[in-house]
C-alpha cells in the first residue's frame, strides 16, 4: 500500500469503488452537486458507500449545502467525512463540524499568493484542508476541472491541520507534485477518467503506482 494517502473523487459506479479500493486508495469521494457530471443522488451514494470495504473512507462532497441537504445525506449515506467545496465561511465550517460530529475537509482554491492566508484561516477550524486549484472565473464547476496551480506557491508551507493536494493531478505528474510540495495526501478526479464522470480502473491503478513510487523516492515515513 502507498505510504502517501490517495483520495479518488467523483465516483459514480460500484465498479469504480471496487477499483479504488483494490488499487489501495484511502478515500472515496461522492459529489453531491447537480451541475457536475459526477453528481450522484443520495440513494446512489448510499449504494456506492455500502459497496466500499472497511478501510476505504467515504467522503461526501457538497457545495454551499444547507442543513436540510446535509441532514438528508447524512441520514441515508454512511459517510466518514464531509468535503465543503463552495464558498462556506470559516464560521459555517465550524458550525457544520459541530452540528454533525463528522470530520470536515474544507477545499480552498489557490491561484496566487493572495489565496494562501485562507488556508491558514480554514486550517484552524477544519479537520483537513484540500489545497486545490482555484476554478477559473465563470467555470461551471468549483472543482474537478483538471487544472493544476503553480505548486511552487505552497512548497515548504505547512498548516495547522492535515492537508491534501488537488488540482490537475494525473499519473504522469503526481510524482513531481509530491516532490515539489511534500504532500502526504493527494486527491484526483478528472485525471483518472476516460470521460467526465467515468473512472478508468487502469488509470486509477497507474495513479496509485505513481504515488507509491514517489513516496519511496522521498522516503516518506508511514502515517
Ligand atoms: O468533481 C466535480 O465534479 C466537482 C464538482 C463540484 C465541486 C467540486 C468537484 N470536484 C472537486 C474535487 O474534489 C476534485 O477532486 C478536485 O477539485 C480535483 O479535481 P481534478 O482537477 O479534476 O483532479
Amino acid at each position: 500500500m502507498s505510504e502517501i494517502r490517495v483520495k479518488i473523487c467523483g465516483l459514480t459506479r460500484p465498479e469504480d469503488v471496487v477499483a479504488t479500493a483494490e488499487a489501495g486508495a484511502s478515500y472515496a469521494g461522492f459529489v453531491f452537486f447537480p451541475k457536475s457530471p459526477r453528481h450522484v443522488s443520495v440513494s446512489q451514494a448510499r449504494e456506492l458507500a455500502l459497496t466500499a470495504p472497511v478501510g476505504l473512507a467515504k467522503v461526501g462532497l457538497v457545495v454551499n449545502a444547507d442543513d436540510a441537504l446535509l441532514d438528508e445525506i447524512l441520514e441515508q449515506v454512511p459517510l466518514d467525512m464531509l468535503q465543503l467545496h463552495g464558498r462556506e465561511s470559516v464560521d459555517r465550517v465550524a458550525e457544520i463540524r459541530a452540528r454533525y460530529g463528522l470530520p470536515v475537509m474544507k477545499a480552498v482554491g489557490v491561484a496566487s499568493e493572495a489565496d494562501l492566508p485562507a488556508l491558514l484561516d480554514y486550517g484552524k477550524v477544519a479537520d483537513q484542508i484540500l489545497v486545490d486549484a482555484k476554478a477559473p472565473k465563470g467555470a461551471a464547476l468549483p472543482g474537478g476541472n483538471g487544472l493544476a496551480f503553480d505548486w511552487r506557491l505552497i512548497a515548504g508551507r505547512r498548516w495547522p491541520c492535515p492537508w491534501m493536494l488537488a488540482g490537475g493531478l494525473t499519473p504522469a505528474n503526481v510524482g513531481q507534485a509530491i516532490a515539489m510540495t511534500g504532500a502526504r495526501q493527494v486527491d484526483v478526479s478528472s485525471g483518472i477518467e476516460s470521460e467526465p464522470g467515468v473512472k478508468d480502473a487502469a488509470r486509477i491503478s497507474a495513479f496509485l503506482q505513481a504515488v507509491s513510487d514517489a513516496a519511496e523516492a522521498v522516503s516518506v515515513p508511514r502515517l
